[in-house]
Order: structure tokens, then C-alpha cells, then sequence
């Protein structure tokens, strides 16, 4: 029997989950590095005066990695210049689809350090971008603000500021979920049975986080100020860059897909703890499916030892197993179902949060015709031919999300438990959602283009 993974092992805390245990590095301390954090320190300017471009190309000088002497010192590096990546190529304006070698080269080689690709991620501006208000005070909403954002307003940091207070939160998810399974290995019904109990609670919290978005986040400001810097450069033809970037003297040009929460190791975490499976949107289960490509695509946009660490989950994650053969036990199989009912509801409530942020922003985007986009980047607000949206992590967003909450409910042991999680949102008074009755006919997708099968980072191309 494979052990359970060790958290240490991976890099993921009991305290603090997938961030980081000490807190993010806030600049390098090199005095070497010191044109990295300048031009970064006033970035919401040189992207305001449309000089970022210019400013990179005639300032920035070709930097050496080899003086960045530890983990949190590459992740700053990495976070600093996909910072200053993508506000190059999303800049103001048509998009560019070159980056200059003292960019390009040093991303190249501390994303290869860290096993991530050589783009903006979650990682970059979410778990290794935040910091303390007031040092030594509790880790809350109240005491955090981002380290680095495009815009340097409220509504970005708090964009990013909510996933990081939700990976937080979650781990005790983790903790929990885990707990369970060594007490199943020991067979101590009564223990997975109040771990799961824990693990529900822990989950309906997340849920709870992630309607505070709309406290200091405004969706249309997010639509169209914030949301153009986060996309990738994969199947982005639509936003002027239909065969991705040339990294620096590189002769191919390469594609990957923006930042996306899908990219939080959290959540596929939950999933694999629960043993809820997904697969190919608008695809049933097929036999020997890997589950969903664009999920699994998205691992590789983790950490390494993130990655790791949920590979390693799906070699022992059996609860479902254990439950289905000790389903004669009511309140074993109620707490499993609660913690699915909880995730699925989690789910309903981000496809409210992505129907303002999005669809209603995308539609109202149309309605005001091009006047709307005059002031808008050329980017991932303009609309193309096809009327479609682009999204971060590149899914058709709405079958995409949709399919990912049904498949939630469908995992349940019990027939209560399905019954519950099919019409369970009334009973639980959780409104249908809103985007239920949003047509999909606008088929919107994800913002970095849609993902498709054949995976750069397989053919290990960064
Ligand atoms: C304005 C806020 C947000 C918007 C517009 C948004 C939009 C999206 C979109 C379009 C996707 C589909 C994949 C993609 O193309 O990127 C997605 C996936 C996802 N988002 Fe969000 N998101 C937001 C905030 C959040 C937050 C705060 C969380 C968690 C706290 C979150 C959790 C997830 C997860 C886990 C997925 C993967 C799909 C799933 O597992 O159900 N999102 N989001
Ligand atoms: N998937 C979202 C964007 C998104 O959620 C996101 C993108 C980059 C980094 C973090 C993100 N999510 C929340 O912090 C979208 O398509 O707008």
C-alpha cells in the first residue's frame, strides 16, 4: 500500500496550505537585481504612459539568475518578470508578440528552477505575491496586500487578495481530507466520519471567501482594466496573437494559457480527496480517461512539488470506496455527502461571481458596440467575429464550469446525497444560479484560448 503523502514533502503546510509557510519575498535582496524591482515598483505608471514597452527595451538591462541564491528568491524573480511579461506584450494597444531577451532568458531559467511555465500563473500573482499589513498580526483579509499588480489599484489587489485568504482557509481542507483517509487505512469509522464532518465545515468557509470578491472588486473595471493583463498567449488569435510569443532570439514562438484559479492546487485537491471526477467538457466518463484535459493541462501551470503532491494524491485517495463499502453507516455517508454538497455549492456560487464578471460584462461590452473598446486595450476585450469571449485559463467557460459543478453533485454515495445535491441548492436556500438561465449560445471561453490537446509542456518545450 503506497503511503500518504507527507505534507513537508511537497511543499504544502498544515497552517498555510499551497502558500507559501514564510511569507512571500517582497523584493530581491541583490543589489544586482535592483533595475528587476524599479522598473516593477512603477509598472501602473509605464503602463499608464504607454512607455512600458520602450522603458523595457532601452533600460532594462540582461541579468544572470545565478545570484538568486534560494526558493523564495526564484519565486520573487519569476514573479517580478511575468509581471513585467505580460505587461509588455498586453502593454496598451496591439498586443506584441516578441519578448526581449533580458526578459525572456531569465524567465526561461528560473520557471524551469521552479517547474512552472514561463508565464503569468496563479502562482506568480497570487501565492508568492502578498504581504503583511502589520507584521505578526493573525493572516486575514484585513492584513494583507499584493506585493505587485498591473494597475496598482484596490480592485486588483483584491482580486487577487480573496484566493489568497481562500488558499489559506483551505488547508485545513487538506488537513482534514487527509486525516480522513489515514483513519479510514486504520478503520476508525467514527474518526473519517468526523473528519469529513471538519472537512465540510472547512469547505462551506471557501465558499463564504469567495463571494467577498464583489466587497472591493469591480466586475467592470476587473472585465476590462484587469482582466486583458491576465491572458495568456495560446489560441489568442482573436487578440492579435494567433501563433503565440517569441521568446527573446528563440526561432519558434511559443503558446501558453493565462492565470486561472483553476491553476490552485486547492481545489483539485478537494476533488481528488472526494474522488469527484472530471471529464471533457460536454464528454460522459469514457473508459481510461485521464479525466478532464483541461484540468490535468492546468497541473503543469502548478509548482513542481504542487504537481507532485496531487499525483501522489491520486494514487490513495479512496474514501469513496470507503464509504460505498461502509454505506450502511448513515452519518459516515451524510458527512462525505455534505462535504460534496459543499463543494458543489462552492461551484454555484463562482459561476454567479464569473456570470458579473464575465458573461454580463461581455455582453454589456457588445451592446455599447466599439465606442465601448475604444478606451479598452486592443486585447482580450475586443470582440471577435465569432462574438467570443477569450477566458484566462482558456475553457468554454459556462459548459466548462457547469459541467464541473454537475459532476460534483454525481459523486454523491448516497441517493439522498444525489437527491440532495441535484435539488439540494433549494433546501440548502442557495438560489439557482443566475447563469443557469444565461444562454450558452455565447459559448464565451476561457481567457487564454481554448486549451486543445496538443501540450507544449509535454514535449517538455520550456
Ligand atoms: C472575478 C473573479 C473570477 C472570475 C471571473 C473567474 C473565472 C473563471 C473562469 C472563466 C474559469 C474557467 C477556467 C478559465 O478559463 O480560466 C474559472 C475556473 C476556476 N475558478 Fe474562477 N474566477 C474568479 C475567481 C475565482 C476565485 C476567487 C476562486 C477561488 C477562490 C475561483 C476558483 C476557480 C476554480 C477552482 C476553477 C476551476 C474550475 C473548477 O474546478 O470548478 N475562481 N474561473
Ligand atoms: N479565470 C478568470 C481569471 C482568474 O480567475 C485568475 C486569473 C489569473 C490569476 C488569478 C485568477 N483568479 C483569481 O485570483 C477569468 O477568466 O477571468
Amino acid at each position: 500500500m503506497i503511503d500518504l503523502p507527507k505534507l513537508e514533502d511537497y511543499d504544502v503546510s498544515p497552517r498555510t496550505g499551497f502558500l507559501p509557510e514564510e511569507l512571500p519575498l517582497e523584493r530581491l535582496p541583490q543589489e544586482y537585481y535592483k533595475p528587476w524591482e524599479d522598473l516593477v515598483s512603477v509598472l501602473s505608471s509605464l503602463i499608464l504612459t504607454k512607455r512600458i514597452r520602450n522603458v523595457v527595451d532601452e533600460k532594462m538591462p540582461l541579468l544572470k539568475v545565478d545570484r538568486l541564491t534560494n526558493d523564495a528568491q526564484y519565486r520573487r524573480a519569476y514573479s517580478v518578470l511575468t509581471f513585467l511579461a505580460h505587461a509588455y506584450v498586453w502593454g496598451v494597444g496591439e498586443p506584441k508578440d516578441k519578448l526581449p531577451i533580458q526578459i525572456s532568458q531569465p524567465l526561461l531559467q528560473v520557471s524551469a528552477h521552479l517547474e512552472i511555465p514561463p508565464v503569468l500563473t496563479y502562482s506568480g500573482c497570487v501565492l508568492w505575491n502578498y504581504k503583511e499589513i502589520f507584521k505578526g498580526e493573525d493572516m486575514s483579509l484585513d492584513n494583507i496586500d499584493c506585493i505587485t499588480t498591473f494597475t496598482g489599484g484596490i480592485d486588483e489587489n483584491w482580486f487577487y487578495l480573496v484566493s489568497v485568504y481562500f488558499e489559506y482557509k483551505g488547508a485545513n481542507c487538506i488537513v482534514q481530507g487527509l486525516e480522513a483517509l489515514k483513519s479510514a487505512r486504520n478503520g476508525e469509522i467514527e474518526k473519517v466520519t468526523a473528519h469529513l464532518q471538519q472537512m465540510a465545515g472547512a469547505i462551506d468557509e471557501l465558499g463564504s471567501v469567495m463571494m467577498q470578491m464583489e466587497d472591493m472588486c469591480d466586475p467592470h473595471i476587473f472585465y476590462f482594466r484587469i482582466r486583458p493583463y491576465l491572458a495568456g498567449w495560446k489560441n489568442m488569435t482573436d487578440a492579435g496573437l494567433p501563433n503565440g510569443v517569441i521568446y527573446g532570439n528563440e526561432k519558434l514562438p511559443r503558446a501558453y494559457s493565462g492565470g486561472s484559479n483553476a491553476q490552485s492546487s486547492l481545489i483539485q485537491a478537494l476533488d481528488l480527496l472526494l474522488n469527484v471526477e472530471h471529464h471533457a467538457t460536454g464528454e460522459k466518463e469514457k473508459l481510461g480517461s485521464s479525466g478532464h484535459s483541461f484540468i490535468n493541462e492546468m497541473r503543469e501551470y502548478m509548482p513542481g512539488k504542487h504537481r507532485r503532491f496531487l499525483e501522489h494524491l491520486s494514487k490513495v485517495n479512496n474514501i469513496h470506496e470507503y464509504v460505498r463499502s461502509n454505506s450502511g453507516n448513515e452519518e459516515l455517508v451524510l458527512s462525505y455527502d455534505a462535504c460534496l454538497a459543499m463543494l458543489k455549492s462552492f461551484r454555484d456560487k463562482h459561476i454567479q461571481i464569473v456570470t458579473r464578471y464575465i458573461i454580463l460584462q461581455a455582453q454589456k461590452s457588445r451592446n455599447l458596440g466599439s465606442t465601448s473598446t475604444k478606451t479598452v486595450r486592443s486585447g482580450l476585450a475586443k470582440k471577435s467575429s465569432s462574438q467570443q469571449e477569450r477566458g484566462t485559463g482558456g475553457t468554454a467557460l459556462l459548459p466548462f464550469l457547469k459541467q464541473c459543478r454537475d459532476e460534483t453533485g454525481s459523486t454523491a454515495a448516497s441517493s439522498w446525497g444525489k437527491r440532495m445535491l441535484v435539488d439540494g441548492m433549494l433546501q440548502l436556500n442557495i438560489k439557482p444560479v443566475s447563469a443557469d438561465s444565461v444562454q450558452d449560445d455565447d459559448n464565451i471561453v476561457g481567457l487564454a484560448g481554448s486549451w486543445n490537446n496538443d501540450n507544449d509542456q509535454k514535449k517538455g518545450h520550456w
